[in-house]
């Protein structure tokens, strides 16, 4: 029988005094935050998820441990990595609360999904609400500045974060409210490293590699990029000493990562289904796809006003990493919440097209393809039911717009565009079935 995976197993130091907070325990957070904090063995991580209880009692039975795979063209490597000192399910309201008012506590990272970060009139139990009362906390047990560092694929997900705080703060005292914007500083980043979901044959392939059991196991690639903006009011991990870069300005950074790789990602996973395909790396090698994929980033290199030597770079990198076997790549998985994700990956760039008088192609074939996923598959997105409504109702295409952007709605020429879209990826999946 293989040992279970702890840090005696493992011959690993001990936990690291908690010095960071995550909320939002999932895959991602345990292939990025957590790896480059462990490379600074004087912050260790208390780490919770949303609602899920079964991987927190799993980290808790490994004294926090988990093994990464990482996985390029060859023999997928395995590190354990150590940086989380306790894991808790969202549920552990008091430890949380005790936690954020800490003063040892420096920073709070998140990764909440894109849905996470809509403010509710009722804020019980949101994200948002936890971290609102997390920070009433910390105000009231003395009041030591904090760093939030969403780390979701949003634009300017510090000052998203900042707004959604302000505006669920509105009714609380002004004491607090000022201490918020005196004392809490809200970080902007771009993160990057392709990290599905693991699936079951990867607790084989964990003790295979590592000799031990491991029932939380990560696979990610070899990428990883960092990038930051913002202040760290009571310090912050070398996280730099792995690579993490600070900048003054993302914006550029952003549009790259949000339009080329995530915008991608969205087309593939919205038009790839339709076409018969299941995963990236499938999807990147289906002829018509590849050149939807092309198609995209010419019309948002047109639009993203970055050296064009970086961009002829950056994307033969992301067609090396989509096209990887190593890490197969759901598309259902990026289809999910596709709401949320459209307008910040797609929309900007169809905008500017319909600005400049032009059709193209690429995100009407996203539009085209999210109608039929909407119809036609299980869906996953925080405005299911009213989404699925109207894509199964007449006059589905313009419906679905306006559920977007009203003002795209009114775009007639888009809308027929969407419509004759739909038709043409259903003949062509019957013509290569
Ligand atoms: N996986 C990646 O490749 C990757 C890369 C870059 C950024 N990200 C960001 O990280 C996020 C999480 O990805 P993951 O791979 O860890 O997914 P995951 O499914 O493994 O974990 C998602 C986490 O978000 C929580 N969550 C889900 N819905 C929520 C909500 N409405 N409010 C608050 N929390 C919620 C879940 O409970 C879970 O803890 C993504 O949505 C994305 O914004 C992921
Ligand atoms: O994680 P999501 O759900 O925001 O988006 C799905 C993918 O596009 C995303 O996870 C990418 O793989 C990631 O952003 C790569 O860094």
């Amino acid at each position: 029988m293989t040992t279970r995976l702890t840090r005696a197993a493992a011959h690993v130091r001990p936990p690291a005094p908690v010095r960071a907070v995550h909320l939002g325990l999932g895959a991602f957070h345990r292939a990025h935050q957590a790896v480059y904090t462990m490379a600074d063995p004087d912050w260790g991580i208390a780490a919770y998820t949303f609602r899920n209880t079964e991987l927190p009692r799993a980290l808790a039975e490994q004294d926090g441990l988990y093994s990464l795979q990482v996985r390029g063209e060859g023999e997928p490597q395995a590190e354990i990595v150590d940086a989380i000192s306790r894991a808790h399910p969202g549920s552990d309201t008091d430890q949380w609360l005790a936690d954020l008012a800490s003063p040892d506590v420096a920073l709070l990272t998140l990764t909440i999904t894109e849905a996470g970060y809509r403010v509710f009139d009722d804020q019980d139990g949101t994200a948002i609400g936890r971290v609102l009362a997390g920070l009433r906390g910390r105000h009231r047990a003395g009041g030591a500045p904090i760093a939030l560092v969403p780390c979701d694929n949003l634009p300017g997900n510090g000052g998203v974060l900042r707004e959604a705080i302000r505006t669920a703060a509105a009714g609380e005292g002004s004491r607090f409210r000022s201490w918020i914007e005196d004392h809490v500083s809200f970080v902007d980043t771009v993160v990057d490293r392709i990290t599905p979901a693991a699936a079951e044959q990867d607790v084989a392939t964990a003790a295979r590699l590592t000799g031990l059991e491991d029932r939380a196991p990560v696979v990610t690639e070899p990428f990883s990029e960092w990038l930051l903006a913002g202040d760290f009011p009571l310090g912050r991990p070398a996280w730099e000493n792995s690579g993490a870069r600070f900048v003054d300005d993302l914006a550029a950074y952003e549009r790259r990562k949000l339009w080329f790789l995530n915008g991608a990602h969205t087309l593939l996973a919205c038009a790839g289904p339709a076409l018969g395909c299941a995963t990236v790396d499938e999807a990147v090698r289906h002829p018509m796809l590849a050149r939807l994929t092309e198609a995209w980033w010419d019309i948002a290199s047109y639009h993203a006003s970055l050296p064009a030597e970086d961009l002829a770079d950056y994307r033969r990198r992301l067609l090396q990493r989509f096209s990887s076997r190593g890490v197969r790549h759901n598309l259902l998985q990026i289809a999910a919440g596709s709401s949320q994700k459209i307008p910040a990956r797609i929309l900007p760039v169809l905008r500017a097209e319909r600005a400049a008088q032009r059709m193209p192609e690429a995100p009407v074939a996203v539009l085209a393809g999210w109608l039929i996923h909407l119809r036609d598959r299980p869906v996953s997105d925080p405005r299911a039911d009213e989404l699925v409504s109207l894509a199964r109702s007449a006059d589905a295409a313009r419906r679905i717009l306006s559920a977007l952007d009203v003002t795209l709605a009114d775009d007639g020429e888009l809308v027929s565009a969407v419509e004759d879209y739909v038709e043409h990826l259903r003949l062509t999946a019957d013509r290569t079935a």
